[in-house]
């Protein structure tokens, strides 16, 4: 049975906070299998604080995270440990270990957490270098990439344990046009090919026109989400101020 459209993620009245300064409230939604969902907004509106919120490292002010079902900031120790095996994380500065080579870096999740003897960890290291088109580069240093080569060994690495779900803070910032447009063919090749559901936020448009299923518009205003659906149909539909939004750069 296909369990396409199944919810993987799913954010119930989520309030988040630092302090008294709330930064998004009452966010309502569900992140579905085999999509790739993007969080999109004005700088400052709260997008790498969901991020942080929906991947446990950063517990709501109220609301909850469940993944699968479960509660993300009520599990216990042995239970946080198996969902976070159900995801795999890249962070903005996309930062790789200086210290050990590139794939060094993308065996590491697999040294610590799966009981895979050396020639397998290199093996599948190796597939999943090839994989983010960076074959040749093993054996290098992190500090010998170039910002997109970093950004993609460190999406090779946050899909060392094959996990279903993949979350990316902004994997194309910095990244000039042609590198930024093999980032988007890797991310749909993840969703197609390998049936990854991947939770992206993005300040790129481009980017989140060609790979975004659906996107969550946060407004920074009325500090809330304004609106949840394809990128196209809000840019055609939407409400005015994700009209505007997605019509940046465009001549009027
Ligand atoms: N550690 C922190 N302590 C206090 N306030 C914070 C902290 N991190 C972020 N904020 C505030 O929370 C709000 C949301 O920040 P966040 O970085 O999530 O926004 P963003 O939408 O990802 O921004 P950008 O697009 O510029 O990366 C901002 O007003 C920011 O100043």
């Amino acid at each position: 049975m296909s369990a396409h459209g199944a919810p993987l993620v799913r954010a119930e009245r989520l309030t988040m906070a630092f302090g008294t300064n709330v930064v998004q409230r009452d966010l309502d939604f569900e992140i579905r299998r085999d999509e790739v969902f993007v969080i999109a907004g004005a700088s400052g509106c709260g997008k790498s604080t969901l991020l942080r919120h929906l991947v446990g490292l950063q517990p709501p002010a109220a609301g909850r995270v469940l993944h699968g079902g479960h509660d993300l900031y009520a599990a216990d120790d042995a239970e946080l440990a198996t969902l976070r095996h159900g995801f795999g994380v890249m962070f903005q500065a996309g930062a790789l270990w200086t210290s050990m080579s590139v794939g060094e870096n993308v065996m590491l999740p697999l040294q610590l957490f799966t009981t895979m003897d050396e020639a397998r960890r290199e093996a599948e290291a190796r597939f999943k270098l090839a994989l983010v088109g960076l074959d040749g580069s093993f054996d290098a240093e992190p500090s010998a990439l170039s910002g997109g080569m970093r950004k993609r060994a460190a999406i090779a690495r946050a899909m060392a344990l094959d996990p279903p779900l993949l979350f990316l803070d902004e994997p194309s910032a910095g990244l000039d046009p042609l590198t930024s447009a093999r980032l988007d063919e890797l991310i749909l090749q993840l969703r197609d090919d390998f049936g990854t559901t991947v939770v992206m936020v993005t300040h790129e448009l481009e980017s989140l026109m060609a790979v975004g299923d659906r996107l969550l518009f946060l407004d920074a205003q009325t500090k809330t989400a304004t609106a949840l659906g394809p990128p196209h149909e809000l840019a055609r539909s939407g409400p005015q101020s994700v009209r505007e939004f997605l019509a940046r750069g465009k001549p009027a």
